[in-house]
């Protein structure tokens, strides 16, 4: 059997039979070589699927018969990626199917290749979710992700003269054989309409069906679980609409429902605010919840104080927080639970992570716009809020900033009495005082406006429900503020970002309860990012362990230490990541045309395109080294250290200066890759279309990777632990995990630059105002793109702009004042790749060092300190 109990005894012939069934029951036609890849792709994932389902079917199975106590991931993001190859393996069966399809000449590449990515996210969020879904699973921790199954993913990037161009992700054409489709799981949800008595009545509703995604553990029959909800209308079609000729009509409240999970919204740190993104963010969790409540109350009735005790929900972020109002709604308005029991078990079941400070990124919904939405919500909100701050004048540490408050405000004249325009209770009044008119001077607010209650005053950086500072009047709810107020614990994503939301966004409510806060650094999953995607650097590590046990116990590759400085072994890793590199040049020609030499440096860097992730920052410091190589002598130019830069990344479709960026990064590669000055000894690709399977080609390629945020901006970054784990050497700031990952491989084998987080700030009170300091080498740089050294001189007027003249708030992020420090750790990277040897032993050293960035270290972590859920291993049958 494979190493999760799933039975191939059968041997390779019984195997090699369902495969075949299956391609037939699939392919159009009997004779596999008449098939194409996609049909044979099919036919295998069928047979797969068979395996899975059924493993699958015996964990839900089980977990239900022991009612245990279950996380749920709520998230509106999974970027899941493929699944045939990570299924395969998961389930033990990389052996049996690759025998059985290399005697049918199938070449499991081929295969891997005709499957559609599963787009559902953006990046760094919507991909931690996927790789916790596969570690709760391989720690037989009773789990499901929920989440919305759209219908179109993260769109396709594609390369038009150097710019971006966005393509819808039509990713389900061919069926997904990875979902089972729950057509009996349904809920209604509803949306606008009135509320009388606390009585919700929806003006619209909608339906939503349930889609099983069975999440496969490794060298475990565990089998979880990925519950996405897709939008369908309670009214399939007006046929009396149709009758009458109004076919728009007829199709209308279909057309709006499946809107609600027709489209992933394409921004990964700048909030939109359109009412359809706040329809999905309630509709999956509305689904969810509506879900969890009924299979609890099918086994335990209404036994609900009992909830917190059989289920935790983990808010990814804050886009699933109206799970607050929500939760509270199901229990008093449909179970009937008074106020505080409802808010009792709401605090105790939900918990909040979040992964960013950008301010752009932190969700605030106005008040209009929930309470035509959601208005019985927005009452709950109302009245949370309410209680909330009622709550803080008790507290200590609250009394004393209102008391505070309340003597600082200026001493008030003896309150006149208003009297009211007209009522003159005494001649002298009416003598003394123009009606209405209070004796010295202008204390008295305006007419209609409230005088400012001390209390209320000092209570107002507590409030859920703020002003909109841009916007007079305007209020807004701060989502990430009720997520913090109706959630049992709170966490950031790496020891420095759990500091700043403490420190920053999160303070005041930190200040009256640290209880909540805590650090949760991400993680990855050795499974997909390592094992599987690097099979060579994977079976090398096991042969040197003596066994596989590192796959799902990554402290392990710790053991790989002992070989940093063995010379034979360094001459095998070094092999494999030429090959890798050589794969990866391979994959580039295919891609883009660009044909590659693999001698030189690999340098990377692959994200979403942001201007704090600074990809601004490397191509300066590319265009300052072609500008070295074309001022260079041949002689100087042989002393040149060749390195080929590879960037990849989508922009948020809307956003303007990151698809310059990319248009930038372009027009250099045009530029250098076709000077004869330059021939190898620079190459400037952009990578179109990052995605998650092509993240699995290059990163097993890669020998440096760039991390070069302004420190304090990126929470975390996982991409980071990725290159760690596949021997990858990392230049980037003291941000993020990058900071936990010099303490795990050694600082000193990281190419670190650029001023501190607690310096930024710094910058930006004051510093900035007078800098003119600016690097000769920068000034350089950014005056080749000003002059069109790069073409597009008008196009790229308003980038260069943007990081010129700091004195007029330009160059938010710092480019600049890093740009001297960064070129000086650049210098350090040429040097040390001349000297293979000590580069491939901090390599090793790399990959030693990344098993704490093991997603199964995470999860632990989150299942002891937070979920309170425990593994329950399905016991072999
Ligand atoms: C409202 C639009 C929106 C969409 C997505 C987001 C995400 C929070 C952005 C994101 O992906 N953040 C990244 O999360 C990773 C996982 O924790 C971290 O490693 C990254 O540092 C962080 O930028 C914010 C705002």
């Amino acid at each position: 059997p494979g190493s999760n109990g799933v039975a191939t005894s059968e041997g390779d012939s019984k195997l090699k039979e369902s495969i075949l069934q299956n391609l037939l029951n699939t392919g159009s036609s009997t004779h596999i070589e008449a098939l194409d890849a996609k049909d044979v792709y099919r036919g295998v994932a069928q047979s797969v699927r068979e395996k899975l389902v059924a493993a699958f079917n015996r964990t839900q199975e089980y977990w239900r018969e022991e009612d245990t106590k279950f996380i749920y991931y709520l998230s509106a993001e999974f970027l899941m990626g493929r699944s045939l190859l990570n299924t395969v393996q998961n389930l033990g069966l990389g052996g049996p199917y690759g025998e059985v399809l290399k005697e049918l000449g199938v070449k499991m590449e081929a295969l891997v290749d005709a499957e559609q990515n599963a787009a559902l996210g953006n990046g760094g969020l919507g991909r931690l979710a996927a790789c916790f879904l596969d570690s709760i699973a391989t720690l037989d921790l009773p789990g499901w992700g929920y989440g919305i199954r759209y219908k179109y993913g993260m769109f396709k990037q594609a390369l038009k003269g150097g710019y971006q161009d966005e393509l819808p992700d039509i990713w389900l054409t061919n069926g997904n054989p990875w979902e089972i489709a729950r057509p009996n799981i349904t809920y209604r949800i509803g949306f606008y309409g009135t509320v009388d008595q606390f009585q919700w009545s929806p003006a619209e509703e909608v339906i939503a069906k349930a889609y099983d995604n069975p999440i496969p553990g490794f060298q475990t029959s565990t089998v979880g679980n990925l519950r996405l909800w897709e939008a369908l209308p309670l009214h399939e079609f007006d046929l009396a609409a149709f009758n009458k000729g109004d076919y728009v009509q007829a199709v209308e409240e279909r057309r709006k429902a499946e809107d609600i999970s027709a489209v992933l919204y394409p921004n990964d740190a700048t909030e939109y605010g359109k009412e359809l993104r706040l329809k999905q963010q309630y509709f999956f969790v509305s689904a969810s919840l509506q879900d969890v409540l009924a299979r609890f109350r099918e086994r335990h009735g209404a036994n609900w104080p009992l909830l917190p005790e059989k289920a935790c929900f983990q808010m990814n972020d804050t886009h699933p927080t109206i799970a607050v109002a929500e939760l509270m709604r199901l229990l008093i308005d449909c179970e009937g639970l008074g106020w505080d029991a409802a808010w009792a078990i709401t605090q105790k079941c939900l918990a909040f992570t979040n992964h960013t400070v950008m301010p752009e990124a932190l969700e605030k919904w106005p008040v209009a716009v929930i309470g035509k939405l959601l208005p019985r919500h927005m009452e709950i909100i109302d009245k949370i809020d309410t209680i909330w701050k009622d709550s803080l004048k008790e507290q200590e540490k609250v009394l004393g900033q209102v008391e505070a408050a309340a003597k600082s405000a200026p001493p008030k004249p003896p309150k006149a009495e208003i009297k009211p325009k007209g009522a003159v209770e005494s001649l002298t009044d009416a003598l003394t005082f123009k009606a209405g008119e209070p004796s010295g001077g202008k204390e008295e607010p305006e007419e209609g406006e409230e005088e400012e209650d001390p209390v209320e005053a000092a209570l107002a950086k507590y409030s859920i429900i703020t002003e909109n500072p841009w916007e007079k009047g305007v209020k807004l709810v701060n989502m990430a503020y009720l997520a913090v107020v109706g959630s049992k614990a709170v966490n950031g994503v790496a020891a420095i970002h759990s500091e700043i939301i403490k420190d920053t966004i999160f303070k005041d409510f930190y200040d009256v309860m640290p209880h909540k806060f805590q650090n949760k650094t991400n993680g990855v999953t050795p499974r997909r990012w390592l094992a599987w995607c690097n099979p060579a650097l994977a079976a090398l590590i096991t042969e040197a362990l003596g066994g596989d046990e590192w796959i799902n116990d990554a402290t392990r590759l710790s053991g790989l230490r002992k070989f940093a400085d063995d010379k034979d072994f360094q001459a095998k890793w070094r092999a494999i990541k030429l090959a890798n590199k050589e794969r990866l040049a391979a994959k580039i020609k295919e891609r883009t045309g660009v044909t590659l030499p693999t001698t030189p440096l690999y340098d990377i860097q692959i994200k979403r395109i942001h201007e704090y992730k600074r990809q601004y920052l490397n191509l300066l410091s590319v265009a300052w080294r072609y500008h070295q190589i074309k001022a260079a002598t041949p002689l100087e130019r042989s002393k040149f250290v060749p390195r080929v830069v590879l960037i990849g990344g989508k922009a948020a479709s809307a956003y303007y200066m990151a698809k310059k960026i990319i248009r930038l990064t372009t027009a250099i590669g045009e530029t250098v890759n076709s000077d004869p000055d330059v021939s190898d000894l620079l190459k400037v690709v952009f990578l179109p279309d990052y995605n998650v399977d092509w993240a699995e080609v290059i990163i097993p390629g890669s020998e440096l990777s760039q991390h070069i945020s302004t420190a304090g901006t990126e929470a975390s970054g996982t991409s980071n632990m990725k290159f760690a784990m596949n021997g990858c050497l990392i230049i980037g700031t003291m941000d993020g995990a990058n900071i936990e990952i010099a303490e795990e491989v050694g600082k000193e084998n990281l190419f670190v630059f650029g001023m501190p987080a607690e310096d930024v700030q710094g910058w930006r009170d004051g510093k900035r105002a007078e800098w003119k300091d600016y690097d000769p080498r920068f000034t350089t740089a950014l005056n080749m793109i000003k002059d069109g050294v790069f073409g597009d001189k008008e196009y790229f007027q308003d980038l260069a702009d943007s990081i010129s003249d700091m004195s007029k708030g330009n160059d938010w992020f710092l480019v600049a004042p890093d740009f001297t420090d960064y070129l000086r750790a650049q210098a350090e990277v040429d040097k040390l790749y001349l000297d293979q040897d000590e580069w491939t032993r901090r390599s090793i050293l790399y990959t030693a060092g990344s098993g704490f960035f093991s997603s199964d270290r995470t999860i632990k972590q989150y299942a002891d300190e937070i979920w309170d859920v425990k593994p329950m291993p399905v016991p072999s049958s």
